[in-house]
């Protein structure tokens, strides 16, 4: 009797030594630093206001007519830096403009300070829920955050000198 054993491909599975990073709770900043041995540097490409796109919506949650109306958010767009000449992580972080209510103005600011540093100042972990997926740049994860009661986006990909620098 034959039976059908249907391997996924590699490519659908994380690497083991990427599980831990894909699922960290808490603030990825802080264990990249660890791991580094010194403060991130954060290299902006882009920081601005930008519509949402329809999948940007949904992915925040939005439903029904809310996802017809045209929606702008805040948008930085980051390389972050181990200690190494390559980013180890690119990241999109997408704020809502009920988001930029009151302190979280700062948000707006950040310029080189990792946000982590900001989102995770008086709590080690948020509500969030979390998608993993495989991108031609490498695995992100997309994470939805809720703090204290905003909501925020920040997807995550991994870049190949991550890996090739696993110490
Ligand atoms: C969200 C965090 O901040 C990190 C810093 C980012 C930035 O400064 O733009 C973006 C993604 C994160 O990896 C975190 O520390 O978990």
């Amino acid at each position: 009797m034959s039976s059908n054993s249907y391997a996924c491909p590699a490519t659908f599975i994380p690497p083991s030594e990427l599980l831990p990073w894909l699922n960290a709770e808490g603030s990825l900043t802080a264990v990249l630093e660890k791991r580094a041995g010194q403060p991130l540097r954060v290299e902006r490409s882009f920081e601005g206001f930008r519509p949402l796109t329809l999948q940007q919506k949904r992915q925040l949650g939005l439903q029904g007519s809310m996802l017809n109306r045209p929606l702008l958010a805040w948008i930085r767009e980051v390389q972050l830096y181990g200690n190494d000449e390559q980013p180890w992580v690119e990241a999109q972080s997408i704020f809502p403009l009920s988001t930029l209510k009151g302190n979280a103005r700062r948000l707006q600011q950040l310029k080189g300070t990792p946000i982590g540093y900001v989102l995770f100042k008086r709590r080690r972990t948020l509500p969030n829920q979390r998608f993993i997926s495989h991108t031609d740049a490498g695995w992100q994860r997309q994470t939805r955050y809720d703090w204290y009661g905003r909501t925020l986006m920040i997807s995550e990909t991994f870049l190949p000198a991550f890996l090739a620098n696993d110490a």
